[in-house]
């Protein structure tokens, strides 16, 4: 039998009776990496949306690890290992990149945003912190505060507050969002290293990203699952190539 991390049976989501989202049965398999793509309105967000849980389903099933997570809170799931990154930022700019990692792994252990602690026992989670700022490539800019990075090197940062969580899997919005090519590349090889041993569900528009990094991909239109399978399938299936030539997008 195939182990499946999340799973969503008929998921539907309705806006004032317009469906977004119609009865997606998702299978997401435990250490892949996953990619959900599909031309312009064809519901991504939405469907990532109710993953996260920043929307309520009007229908459907949505199960982590086999529990039933349709109506947890984004805190409840995040406790239990599957954490979202990008485009809700969870970097505070005015902070140097150093202290950003630091609160994240204070998060991890449950401390509180207590910023009258003392120096010296923040400085106890620089040692770890250090370790995911070179992971991700920008150790040398540790006492940069946040909102000086350039715009890969502060998503880079993103994915340090990230993994300071030890996510179990991880939610992507879009990692390739405004990026210059060069950033593209790193990017792209920082989420394959951080795939290791996780499971990874992104929306992504950068089709050459998706087809580099993707174990498999679900292709919506219209809110429905249109075609599943690796890229080489996928963007050989008459109906993938017909939704995306009809959106001008192809
Ligand atoms: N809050 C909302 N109220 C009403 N309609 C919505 C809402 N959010 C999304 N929609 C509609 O649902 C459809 C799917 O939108 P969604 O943003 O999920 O698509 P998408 O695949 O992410 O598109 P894009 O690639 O352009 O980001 C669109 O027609 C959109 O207009």
């Amino acid at each position: 039998m195939e182990d499946v991390i999340l799973r969503t049976e008929g998921l539907t989501k309705a806006f004032r009776g317009f469906v977004a989202v119609r009865e997606v049965s998702l299978a997401v398999r435990r250490g892949t990496i996953h990619a959900m793509i599909g031309p312009n309105g064809a519901g991504k967000t939405t469907c990532f949306n109710l993953l996260t849980k920043f929307l309520e389903p009007t229908g459907g099933r949505i199960l982590y690890n086999g529990r039933d997570i349709t109506r947890s809170s984004p805190a409840d799931i995040a406790r239990q290992g599957m954490v979202r990154s990008f485009q809700i930022s969870a970097v505070f700019g005015h902070m140097t990149a150093l202290e950003n990692v630091r609160i994240a792994l204070q998060r991890k252990r449950g401390d509180c945003f207590d910023f009258w602690r003392s120096e010296r026992v923040l400085k106890r989670y620089d040692g770890q912190a250090r370790e995911l700022l070179d992971a991700v490539g920008i150790l040398e800019f540790e006492s940069v505060p946040a909102v000086e990075l350039s715009y890969g090197r502060k998503r880079a940062l993103e994915l340090a507050t990230t993994l300071a969580l030890e996510p179990e899997m991880m939610l992507l919005d879009e990692p390739m969002a405004g990026m210059g090519h060069e950033d593209v590349g790193r990017i792209a090889e920082l989420v394959k290293r951080m795939a290791k041993g996780r499971t990874v569900l992104m929306v992504e528009h950068n089709l050459s990203v998706v087809a580099d990094l993707s174990d498999r991909i679900t292709v919506l239109a219209r809110g429905e699952i249109l075609a599943e399978g690796d890229y080489e399938a996928v963007s050989r299936n008459p109906r993938v190539i017909e939704a995306y030539m009809g959106s001008g997008h192809a």
